[in-house]
């Protein structure tokens, strides 16, 4: 899972994006489509899984551990499950590249299984925080040996029979969530999660759609999610509809790019995730949802996006957790905008692939964009839809977010955006440089 040689990017200037793409499979709901098809009793199946790295990282961790997972001619996954409980013990250390989803959620499903598995990571992932999930997952009973700073490579044996716990989140995170959620999946009696600030919810709604018994209450103590263990998984069809988070890049692109008309087929839009269309239309964006309909039990639409000026807004706080990934193509939507643009109340960017917020603020100082840095966010002056001087070098630290940000900042420049490693954007969203170059014209 290592990266190779750095890949550098010189971003050619465009003049136009048009066209119709079909944006790959939802990270997040791929990598839980494999995880609980690998815990149903029999055979599912899942279309539109997205294939980046991330992701088959997960699905190499699940085979580790007896499950089959298996890719078909069509493009379709099976998967044949080992039960819930059923999880072996893997035979070597679990590499989970670059994936924080992965490592954080299958930490939840092994801590209640009687098993010991080694995580490992690359440099990114590697000084990323775990004691979160850590510390819930050790309260269910099990034992963790992390490195310094709860980080990878870390140990950790989990516990069979685990214990239930009722427990509240602290940091507004889908991930600890899911990590809590799937312990409970083979904890006898009641694991229950508590989140002051509701988060993407797929967990949720999968675990219900495999035949778990899960209740989400609205009380005043936020969102409450019940799930009774030792459960039993029924295996499923299901079809993973577009990424949000990848649809973000060509809503931004197009908007910036003047006389640009775009068509993004098949994006989800769960509430839980479509922060950043609301924040892009509170700025002034033309976008349009096409024919919204029901994909694996989630809503879903095609994007039609044309170019529109922008204005800077305050982002209101309570849209960062629909948004959490889409903060670094927002940065670059801001820098495009009439006047400024303040986005702050995101305080977890600093803990992902990359600290976004200073990663976001070098590359874009970098290239001529006038920034101003706080602890939870940026301010940005825009240019009010004038090209970026550009010219600048951007250090993507590993982060794929970082990469295709700049990129799409790198496409309305005075001078060609430089990035120093593409190499990153394989782990979400590996055609994405197939589909810049069908939207620009340039595949032609
Ligand atoms: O649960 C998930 O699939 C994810 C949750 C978010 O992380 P946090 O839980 O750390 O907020 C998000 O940033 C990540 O890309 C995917
Ligand atoms: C934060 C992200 O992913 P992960 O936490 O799974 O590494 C992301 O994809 O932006």
């Amino acid at each position: 899972m290592s990266h190779a040689e750095p890949s550098p990017l010189t971003v050619p200037i465009a003049t136009r994006l048009s066209g119709r793409i079909r944006v790959p499979g939802d990270k997040s709901i791929s990598h839980r489509a494999l995880m609980l098809s690998a815990l149903a009793v029999g055979e599912s199946r899942v279309e539109g899984l997205l294939e980046g790295e991330d992701v088959l990282a997960t699905a190499a961790a699940l085979r580790a551990m007896g499950a089959r997972i298996e890719r078909g001619g069509d493009g379709a996954w099976t998967i044949n499950g080992v039960g819930v409980g059923g999880l072996l013990q893997p035979a070597s250390a679990l590499d989970m590249g670059n994936s924080g989803t992965s490592t954080r959620l299958l930490m939840g499903l092994i801590a209640s299984h009687p098993i010991i598995a080694n995580f490992t990571g690359d440099a990114s992932l590697s000084s990323r925080p775990m004691e979160r999930v850590i510390t819930p997952l050790s309260r269910m009973g099990a034992d963790v040996t992390a490195s310094p700073g709860g980080r990878l490579p870390l140990m950790l044996r989990g516990l069979c029979p685990a214990v239930p716990i009722e427990y509240e989140l602290p940091v507004a995170s889908a991930q600890v969530k899911s990590a809590i959620l799937l312990a409970g999946l083979n904890t006898p009696g009641i694991t229950r999660v508590i989140e002051p600030v509701p988060t993407r919810d797929h967990s949720e709604r999968m675990l219900a759609g495999f035949g778990a018994e899960v209740l989400v209450e609205q009380t005043s103590r936020g969102r409450v999610i019940s799930i009774t263990g030792e459960a039993e998984l029924r295996p499923q069809q299901i079809v993973v509809p577009g990424d949000p988070s990848s649809a973000a890049f060509w809503l931004v692109a197009a908007t910036i790019v003047p006389d640009s008309d775009v068509v993004i087929e098949n994006v989800g839009l769960n509430p839980t995730r479509a922060g950043l269309v609301t924040a892009l239309r509170m700025m002034g964006a033309d976008i349009t949802e096409l024919d919204p309909r029901t994909v694996g039990g989630e809503p879903v639409a095609d994007l039609r996006v044309r170019h529109a000026a922008l204005n800077g807004i305050t982002v209101p706080h309570d849209l960062a957790p629909s948004m959490i990934d889409e903060y670094p193509v927002l940065f670059v939507a801001a820098a495009f905008a009439a006047g400024r643009t303040i986005a702050r109340g995101a305080d977890e960017l600093r803990v992902k692939e990359s600290d976004r917020i200073a990663a976001m603020r070098a590359a874009l100082e970098a290239n001529g964009v006038s920034v101003t840095e706080h602890a939870d966010g940026l301010s940005i002056d825009g240019t009010g839809g004038e090209a970026i001087p550009g010219g600048g070098c951007v250090a993507t630290q590993l982060d794929h977010r970082i990469a295709m940000s700049m990129t799409v900042a790198g496409l309305h420049a005075r001078a060609p955006v430089m990035i120093d490693d593409v190499s990153p954007v394989a782990t979400s969203y590996p055609v994405f440089f197939d589909q810049l170059a069908q939207l620009t014209g340039a595949s032609a």
